[in-house]
């Protein structure tokens, strides 16, 4: 048995299975699942909802705290909700993709969002798989376990394109969404504030050439072995 709840972090650019794979790792081994990601959509919802213009920090910033996110951390049925709205589908919306990262970049609200993320993953009574871009570089740079995914950007935006054809109609084509993605990619890196990046202590895994349930089971076995190797109590 381990000491104290296991936190795990799972950081990576779009469309590398962080959300699949967090999931399932959570569901299968009795955790909680934090999609950091949906936190910073629902913020960015709430912005395009109210007016707000996303490309204008200083009024980001202003009103970065005004939204209650409320995030579930069921890996089983995950919700989030701004201000008591239930938010799961408008949060996926191309308009609020392609205003996500502006919004995500303005230090007021990573200090917010950061701060939710922080209380959610210390009351995890059994621990907790939190997956995004700075997690295990900011968000909780002790945690137990970190990893970084990679896929090359075909292989994603392929994914990625798939699971839009799936869910949303009149979704963009393969070459648009490679292309929103790779932009995406270069905001969340290129920010100066906590940027997507992989941790000096973190554990790389390329998914290009593996199935999901290679990736959950590689997962399950780095947990397993943290969990191994904590003192115990
Ligand atoms: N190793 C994999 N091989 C094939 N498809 C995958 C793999 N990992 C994830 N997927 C699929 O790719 C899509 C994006 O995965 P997701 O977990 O949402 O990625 P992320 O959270 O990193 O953006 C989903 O439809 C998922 O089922
Ligand atoms: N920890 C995080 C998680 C997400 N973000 C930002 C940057 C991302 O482009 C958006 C959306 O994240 P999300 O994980 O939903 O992105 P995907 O489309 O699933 O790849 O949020 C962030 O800045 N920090």
């Amino acid at each position: 048995m381990s000491a104290h709840p296991v936190i795990v972090a799972i950081d990576g650019p779009s469309g590398t299975g962080k959300s699949s794979t967090s999931k399932a790792v959570a569901a299968r081994l009795g955790m909680g699942y934090l999609d950091t990601g949906a936190q910073y959509r629902a913020i960015t919802w709430w912005m395009l909802s109210n007016g707000v213009d996303v490309n204008d920090p200083a009024a980001v910033a202003a009103v970065a705290g005004k939204p209650e996110i409320i995030s579930g951390t069921d890996p089983l049925a995950p919700t989030i909700t701004v201000d008591g709205t239930d938010v799961a589908g408008p949060i996926r919306t191309a308009e609020v993709t392609g205003a996500v990262s502006a919004v995500s970049a303005v230090p007021a609200v990573r200090t917010r969002i950061t701060e939710l993320q922080r209380t959610i993953a210390a009351e995890a009574p059994a621990g907790i798989v939190v997956e995004g871009r700075d997690i295990g570089t900011t968000v909780l740079p002790g945690a137990d376990v970190k990893i970084f995914l990679t896929a090359d950007p075909e292989a994603r935006a392929a994914r990625r394109s798939g699971e839009l054809r799936g869910t949303a109609p009149g979704a963009p084509d393969l070459a648009a969404t490679r292309e929103a993605l790779i932009k995406r990619d270069a905001a969340d890196s290129g920010r100066t504030t906590s940027p997507l990046a992989k941790a000096d202590d973190a554990t790389e895994l390329d998914t290009t050439e593996l199935t999901l349930e290679q990736v959950i089971s590689w997962v399950i076995t780095v947990v397993e072995d943290a969990g191994r190797k904590q003192p115990r109590p």
